[in-house]
């Protein structure tokens, strides 16, 4: 599984612990940036990270700004991505099993390397369960 990772400079240092679990747990994934602590605009980060998901170069992708608020909103602009901005392992868990999630985002400045840790442990373990929840993710695409 492919994984592009993104943040904003709020979420540059949790981004470090993040982008080492994926490492220890074998999964290939890209640091799309920032690279520096420089304030930067989650908008940029979060469209990227969103279109590369969109585009099928990765399969799942995860975001981080300060609250995980602004950036899920400005990945969920980009058509086929489903952002979940989540706050504890079971929201993580829920956004896979009955939204599809594609994007995990959270925000980091309310969790630390221990909390991101269970948050990533939940949503990897997660699947989607289809059925009734099919129906209801296809048609969120479908809105006028
Ligand atoms: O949480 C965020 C957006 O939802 C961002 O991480 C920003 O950090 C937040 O808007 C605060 O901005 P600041 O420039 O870090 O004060």
């Amino acid at each position: 599984m492919k994984i592009a990772v993104g943040s904003d400079h709020a979420g540059v240092e949790l981004k470090k612990f993040v982008l080492s679990w994926l490492e220890k747990h074998c999964y290939d994934f890209e640091d799309m940036g920032p690279y520096s602590a420089e304030s930067v605009d989650y908008p940029d980060y979060g469209h990227k990270v969103a279109e590369a998901v969109a585009r099928g170069d990765f399969d799942q992708g995860i975001l981080m700004c300060g609250t995980g608020i602004g950036i899920s909103i400005a990945a969920n602009k980009v058509k086929g991505v489903r952002a979940a901005n989540v706050c504890n392992p079971e929201y993580a868990a829920l956004a896979r099993q009955h939204n599809d999630a594609n994007v995990l985002a959270f925000g980091a400045r309310f969790n630390d390397d221990s909390s991101a840790a269970k948050i990533l442990e939940s949503w990897f373990a997660s699947e989607f369960e289809g059925g009734r929840h099919q129906r209801r993710v296809d048609k969120i695409e479908f809105c006028c």
